[in-house]
C-alpha cells in the first residue's frame, strides 16, 4: 500500500489518498524569527496511531499544535503551508476554528479536568456545541467513559468531582472528554509523561482501542511507548522530519544514522 515519494525516499507517503485523515503540505511555524517547524509535508492515515518523537526542542509539541490551531493562541506564532482536512485547509483565515476543533480534538501533557464533576466535564463541551436533551447528553457521557475504559471505575460517581480522581484516571477523562464531541482526529502531546506505569498502561491500552474509531497523532518522549502503540513514526529533528515509516522500520531498520541513534539511546 505505501510507496516512497519521490522528493524524500525517508519518508512515506499513502498510495490510497482515500485513507488519508491528515496532511500538512510545506508546514512552517515561526516564534518570531525562531523557524520551529522548516517545510514539513507529512500525511496521516485513518484508524492508525502515528507517533511523533525526536529530542527535545525539535519542534515535535509546535507541529502537533499546529495542526488544530493551537498555535493562534501565542501572539508570536506564524504558521505558514497547508493542513488539509477532507479536502479543506484548516490553516485558512476562514475556518471556523471552534468547529474545527470539534472533528479535529487534543488531549495535553498534564491531565487538566475542569474544576466540575466528572459527568459536567464531558457534558461541559457538548452544551457549547448546542447539545440540550439530557437523555442524549446521558448517552455520550456513558459511551465516551466507556470508550475511555473509565465507565466501570466512575460510573457509580459521576456527580463527583473529576478532581478526586487519580491522575490517570484525570487523563483517560480528558480523553473521554474530547472523544464526546466525535473528533475524527486525535491529537495527543505526551499523554502518558506525567502518569505512572500501570496508569500509562491503561492509557496505552485504551488508544490502541480507540484507533478503531479515530486518527490518532500521538507525540511522546517514550520510545517503548512509540514502539508498542503507533503503527507509524516520524523523526523530528531540529524542525525537520528526517525519517517517516512504519514503526517497526523506523525502530529496527532505520534509513538513515540519526534515527538509529535517537531510536537506540545513542544521540549526542
Ligand atoms: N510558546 C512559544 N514561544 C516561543 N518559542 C517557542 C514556544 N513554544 C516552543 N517554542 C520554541 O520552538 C522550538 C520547538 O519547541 P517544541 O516545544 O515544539 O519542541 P518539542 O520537540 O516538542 O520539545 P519537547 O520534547 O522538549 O517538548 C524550540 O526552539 C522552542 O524554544
Amino acid at each position: 500500500m505505501k510507496s516512497q515519494s519521490t522528493q524524500n525516499t525517508n519518508i512515506i507517503t499513502l498510495k490510497d489518498k482515500s485513507t488519508v485523515a491528515l496532511e500538512t503540505n510545506d508546514l512552517h511555524v515561526y516564534y518570531g524569527d525562531n523557524e520551529a517547524i522548516k517545510g514539513v509535508s507529512l500525511e496521516f492515515e485513518k484508524n492508525k496511531i502515528t507517533s511523533l518523537i525526536g529530542p527535545s526542542g525539535c519542534g515535535k509539541s509546535t507541529y502537533l499544535r499546529s495542526l488544530n490551531r493551537m498555535n493562534d493562541e501565542i501572539e508570536i506564532a506564524k504558521v505558514t503551508g497547508e493542513i488539509l482536512y477532507k479536502g479543506v485547509d484548516v490553516n485558512a483565515s476562514n475556518i471556523d476554528v471552534f468547529e474545527m476543533r470539534k472533528n479535529i480534538g487534543m488531549v495535553f501533557q498534564r491531565p487538566n479536568p475542569f474544576s466540575k464533576s466528572i459527568y459536567d466535564n464531558i457534558a461541559f463541551a457538548l452544551k457549547r456545541h448546542g447539545l440540550k436533551d439530557k437523555n442524549e447528553l446521558d448517552e455520550i457521557v456513558e459511551t465516551s467513559l466507556k470508550q475511555a475504559a473509565l465507565w466501570d471505575q466512575v460510573k457509580d460517581n459521576l456527580h463527583k468531582s473529576a478532581l478526586a480522581l487519580s491522575g490517570g484516571q484525570q487523563q483517560r477523562l480528558c480523553i473521554a472528554r474530547a472523544i464526546a464531541l466525535k473528533p475524527d482526529i486525535l491529537l495527543l502531546d505526551e499523554p502518558a509523561s506525567a502518569l505512572d506505569p500501570i496508569s500509562t498502561a491503561q492509557v496505552e491500552e485504551t488508544l490502541l482501542e480507540l484507533k478503531e474509531n479515530y486518527s490518532i497523532i500521538i507525540v511522546t518522549h517514550n520510545m517503548q511507548q512509540a514502539s508498542r502503540i503507533s503503527d507509524y513514526t516520524a523523526f523530528f529533528y531540529l524542525g525537520n522530519v528526517l525519517e517517516y515509516d512504519d514503526t517497526r522500520k523506523v525502530f529496527t531498520r532505520p534509513k538513515i544514522q540519526k534515527t538509529e541513534d535517537y531510536v537506540s539511546g545513542n544521540f549526542g
